[in-house]
């Protein structure tokens, strides 16, 4: 199983999300920026490490949602959210197509990569819950 840690990166109302490229597996769908741990690292240290090789910002992890397993064809994954601060730097596109910074309301016009599904439902509800 391929643990896969990913950011919710909450700005002013409005929440990060990217877009894979041609290059990359699941090519073109979105997704919440991160990726896969590696041998030794806690969730916190790889989803830091990845949000700063992709995107060149920092973030800083503060509440884990609970993660989503999704079988694709040649590998099963489990994504591991965490809703994280932006803690600084200027956003560049170092893996990624696109990025956006999108309301709760446009989360769902979004073409995501399958495992993230459940996870913008579980964002979406708490967002609704925060009032
Ligand atoms: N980062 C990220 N990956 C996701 C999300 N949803 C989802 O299904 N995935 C899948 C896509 C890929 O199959 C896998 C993550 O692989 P990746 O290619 O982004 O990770 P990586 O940068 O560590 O990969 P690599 O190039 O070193 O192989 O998880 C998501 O919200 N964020």
């Amino acid at each position: 199983m391929i643990e896969v840690v990913c950011a919710i990166v909450e700005q002013h109302g409005r929440v990060l999300l990217t877009q894979r490229s041609e290059q990359m597996r699941e090519s073109m769908l979105w997704e919440f920026p991160g990726g896969k741990l590696e041998a030794g690292e806690t969730e916190h240290q790889g989803l830091v490490r990845e949000i700063k090789e992709e995107l060149g910002i920092d973030v800083q992890p503060y509440h884990r949602l609970d993660p989503v397993q999704h079988p694709y064809p040649n590998h099963t994954i489990v994504l591991i959210p965490y809703l994280s601060h932006y803690n600084g730097g200027v956003i560049s596109l170092l893996e990624h197509r696109a990025y956006r910074w999108a309301t709760p309301d446009e989360l769902a016009d979004f073409n995501w990569c399958p495992a993230d599904v459940l996870i913008v439902e579980a964002y979406l509800e708490l967002v609704k819950n925060r009032g």
